[in-house]
């Protein structure tokens, strides 16, 4: 079956500014890819290119099979989309502007928009300008789910939300990707993307430097062991010595309590080879730190405490992956 969408040497210039640098990447069906990435890095512009509400400088697209430019609403009735800067009319009810919507959108079962606002606590008969900012972000999430889309593109759609309503929101997330349909959102969350993507592609500077599963942004990561040992100063040498010669791990060094620290950042079987030869009383290994892994794909992480060797090792296996996507 081919992908829900298709990007293939995507660039876009606003007059001589170029902010999208030849992107390329996949949705399959029944997928959720996540894009994120720092301010300005061109996760908007990105969806708005998909949406055809900008066109794109160069590149192939394709949204369900179609070139966004050629297919109109036809096309659009197929896809669930919310905008990262929702403008609402706001001299109507929630439920009138949703109706209104719903005549526009691809049918929507009766009782669904009734069901999703149970499900995300929105009144839908207020007035829409008297209702909160996360009130408003949730009737764009309804008139995004509400005609069950075949594709949602969503951009930003958890801001607002307070953290119960984001894992409502998830498990709709979950629904459309069990349903074999197909789901692209941008974030600056990573957690949000961890619970509910299965690929996470990173944008910086208008370029993808990674485009990964969660599972394998995880084993990329640098989590941080501590290993305490039976008493005696032989038995901690002959550790130092012994970790210090398996890849991976480095910043190797004895904690005041005499526990051996250091951080690891490859596979974990060296590690475990090595370990099952020592004396070892304890052995502490923290969950991968993804956070850190991204701030680094980001660019911003200075002075993170982890060798430039580690992080540089790190950021190169993922951007590879990278280039074998695309
Ligand atoms: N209409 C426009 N005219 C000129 N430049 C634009 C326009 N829209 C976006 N840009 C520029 O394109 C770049 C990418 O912006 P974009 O909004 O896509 O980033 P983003 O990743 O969505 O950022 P954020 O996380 O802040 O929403 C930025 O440098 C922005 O200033």
């Amino acid at each position: 079956m081919s992908s829900s969408i298709s990007v293939d040497s995507l660039h876009k210039s606003f007059a001589r500014n170029e902010v999208l640098h030849g992107l390329s990447f996949e949705l399959p069906p029944g997928s959720v890819l996540g894009l994120i990435g720092p301010n300005g890095a061109g996760k908007t512009t990105t969806l708005r290119c998909l949406l055809d509400i900008i066109r794109p400088s160069s590149g192939t697209l394709r949204v369900l099979g179609e070139d966004p430019r050629h297919s109109g609403p036809e096309l659009r009735r197929r896809i669930g989309y919310l905008p990262g800067e929702l403008i609402l009319e706001s001299r109507v009810t929630g439920r009138r502007l949703l109706n209104h919507f719903a005549a526009l959108s691809g049918p929507v079962k009766r009782g669904r928009i009734e069901e999703l606002a149970e499900r995300l606590a929105v009144p839908l008969d207020k007035q829409v300008r008297e209702l909160s900012k996360g009130n408003k972000q949730k009737l764009g999430l309804i008139q995004a789910f509400m005609h069950d889309p075949e594709l949602l593109v969503l951009d930003e759609p958890t801001s607002g939300l307070d953290p119960l309503l984001q894992q409502e929101f998830l498990a709709m997330v979950a629904e459309v990707r069990n349903d074999g349909r197909s789901v692209l959102l941008s974030s600056h969350v990573l957690s949000e993307l961890q619970q509910s993507a299965d690929r996470v592609a990173i944008l910086r500077a208008g370029t993808i430097v990674a485009n990964a599963s969660v599972d394998e942004l995880r084993a990329n990561a640098v989590r941080k062991l501590r290993v305490r040992l039976e008493d005696g100063q032989e038995a901690l040498d002959d550790a130092t010595r012994r970790l210090s010669a398996v890849p991976g791990v480095d910043g190797l060094r004895t904690l005041p309590d005499g526990q051996l620290e250091a951080s690891v950042h490859d596979g974990i079987r060296p590690l475990l080879t090595a370990l099952a030869a020592l004396p070892v009383t304890d052995v502490v290994l923290e969950e991968p730190d993804l956070e850190e892994a991204v701030l680094t794909l980001y660019g911003t992480n200075h002075g993170n405490g982890h060798p430039a060797t580690a992080t540089g090792h790190r950021t190169r296996r993922l951007e590879r992956h990278a280039r074998k996507e695309s």
